[in-house]
Parts: structure tokens; C-alpha cells; sequence
């Protein structure tokens, strides 16, 4: 970890303020449990500038209660029961060598939320920059035990959790290590329910630690927004398309969607600036042509020509 304590390191990057947005295309499980599909998604969040694509990692048997493991679905791949599907869905070590490789290859991080401790463990083989704890994992101890164990950074995002929920969730992680997520768990959500002010509100409890947005909202612009009031970190769902098989791919962002994501995020850091009030060079042409001064800002002028900083 760096020296300012709101910087979170991932790998290589860093995310935090005064960072650029760390920006992840969470894949999920919208591979549908095809390699091919997850490269392909790979390649589009490399190609759009996503600094990751995250993955979900869960052991079945763990968290898939009991009572509905026979239930059987139709599926893409014929009719079966919920356990085995749940497994058709799960990429193994295999699997994950060969995104491992692959994400190298694109120069893109990955890195996934364990949804059980069996999951931190198998992520653990693997040098992954961060780990994600999924809003409906928020209220699980014995995971976030395990996670502040790897001594990594974690994400935690917090949907569908109280404020409590969420300082007790802080209070077992540590917070030198940790980034929140806001969130609110439908898919997809709607305006009217993202509650946006939740990343100030966040800021103002947690000020040491750097506050992001975990989006399942249809269309870009509430993202775009929350990193107009300081998200640091910007997850949202990816998928080849959206009408495939998959109950996460509606509320999913396609690969032209995500370029303009990734464009528009990075035009929106550049112009939030320091907030410090000044005149720039480029602004002294307009105003020797365009101002009249007849009054006390003369002096306010002079400075600014000669870029000094403006007292407002
Ligand atoms: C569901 C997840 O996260 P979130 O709660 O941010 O959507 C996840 O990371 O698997």
C-alpha cells in the first residue's frame, strides 16, 4: 500500500483518489460456463480500456442451500437439476490457468468474488490483484475473516445491507485495505432506487477509505454519474449480448456500450479537475478579446495571466 492511505493497490495499478477510476467488466458467470465466451469478453474490456474483468468463484455444494439442489431447470443445455447446473456454470483450475494466461497476454487484470472460504483458498493460487466480496456475501463473517487474511486488497460491495450490516462488515475486514462499493442489488435496478448520494454519504463515514460503484442499472449515464460525485472504482456487468441465456445478462453492459463506458469515464475524470480555481493559458486569447474591466477585479486578472491561482 502506498503511502497516501486512501490509495488501494491492484498489481500494477492503483485506485483511490487522485487515481484513475479503476474500471472493471465484471463477466460474472455471463460466460455461461464457456472458456470461449469469457475470452471473448476479455478481449472486449481490454479493447474498451477496462483495467479488469472480474469473475464470481463459488464452491456449489457450500452455497447452494440443500433444500434445492434437485430442483430441476431448463437450461441451455437440456433440462437439470440446480446443483449440476450450478457446476455446468463453474470455470476449475483449469479454466482459470488458461484466463490467467489470457489476461496477460491483454495486459488486463482479473480477479473474482469467492461467494465461500473453499473459493478464497482455490482464488489464492492464483496472484490475483484484489478480491471482491459480493453484497450478498456482506453479512458472511467467516469470508471476510478469510479475505482480510490474504492480506490483499478486498472490494466490498454494499448492496442490500444496512448501515450497520456495513460497519460491522468494515469492523472484521480493517478498513487499511478495503474499498466500498456502493450498491443496490436488482437487476436491473431502477433510477429511482440507485441513490447515488450514498458514495458522499460513504465518503463522509468512511474517510479513509476510497468509496466506488458497483452498477446493475439498465443504460450509462447513473454510472457515469457516480463517478461525478468520486467513485474510485466502477464495476459494471458485461456480456456478449444481452438477450442470451442467463439471468445477469439484461442488466449487462454489450462490448460498443462498454467503449463509450470506458471513453466517457475517462473524459469525465479529466474534467473534474482539483478544484482549485484558476485561469489557464488558454483562456487569456478569449478574455484580452472578450473582457471589459472597469472595476476592482483588474488585479484578479493580472494574476490570472500570469497563472497564478485565483482567490474566489
Ligand atoms: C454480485 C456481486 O457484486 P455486487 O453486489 O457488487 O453486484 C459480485 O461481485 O459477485
Amino acid at each position: 500500500m502506498s503511502s497516501n492511505s486512501r490509495i488501494r493497490s491492484f498489481g500494477d495499478r492503483e485506485a483511490g483518489p487522485g487515481r484513475p477510476v479503476y474500471i472493471t467488466g465484471e463477466i460474472g458467470i455471463n460466460h455461461n460456463g464457456e472458456l470461449d465466451n469469457a475470452f471473448k469478453l476479455i478481449d472486449a474490456a481490454a479493447e474498451a480500456g477496462c483495467d479488469a474483468v472480474k469473475f464470481q468463484k463459488r464452491t456449489p455444494e457450500i452455497c447452494t442451500p440443500r433444500d434445492q439442489w434437485d430442483i430441476e431447470r431448463d437450461t441451455p443445455w437440456g433440462r437439470m437439476t440446480y446443483i449440476d447446473y450450478r457446476h455446468r456454470v463453474e470455470f476449475g483450475e483449469d479454466e482459470y490457468r488458461q484466463i490467467d494466461e489470457y489476461c496477460k497476454t491483454k495486459n488486463i487484470d482479473w480477479f473474482a468474488s469467492p461467494w465461500d472460504t473453499e473459493a478464497v483458498a482455490f482464488l489464492e493460487k492464483f496472484d490475483v490483484p484484489a478480491h471482491k466480496v459480493a453484497s450478498a456475501s456482506l453479512t458472511d463473517d467467516e469470508l471476510l475473516r478469510a479475505l482480510r487474511a490474504t492480506g490483499r486488497t478486498v472490494i466490498l460491495s454494499t448492496g442490500m445491507s444496512t448501515p450497520k450490516q456495513i460497519r460491522h462488515a468494515v469492523e472484521v475486514l480493517g478498513s487499511d485495505n478495503i474499498l466500498l462499493c456502493h450498491a443496490t442489488s436488482t437487476y436491473p435496478a431502477k433510477a429511482e432506487e440507485l441513490n447515488l448520494r450514498v458514495i458522499n454519504t460513504l465518503q463522509q463515514e468512511f474517510p479513509n477509505v476510497p468509496i466506488g460503484y458497483s452498477g446493475h442499472e439498465t443504460g450509462l449515464q447513473t454510472t457515469l454519474a457516480a463517478v461525478a460525485l468520486g467513485a474510485t472504482f466502477v464495476e459494471r456487468h458485461i456480456t456478449l449480448d444481452r438477450a442470451m441465456w442467463g439471468s445477469d445478462q439484461a442488466a449487462s453492459v454489450e462490448p460498443q456500450g462498454l467503449v463509450r463506458l470506458v471513453r466517457d469515464i475517462r473524459t469525465i475524470e479529466a474534467s473534474l479537475g482539483d478544484g482549485v480555481k484558476k485561469v489557464y493559458e488558454s483562456e487569456l486569447g478569449p478574455m484580452k478579446k472578450l473582457r471589459r474591466v472597469t472595476g476592482v477585479v483588474a488585479e484578479a486578472d493580472i494574476a490570472a495571466a500570469a497563472g497564478e491561482p485565483v482567490t474566489v
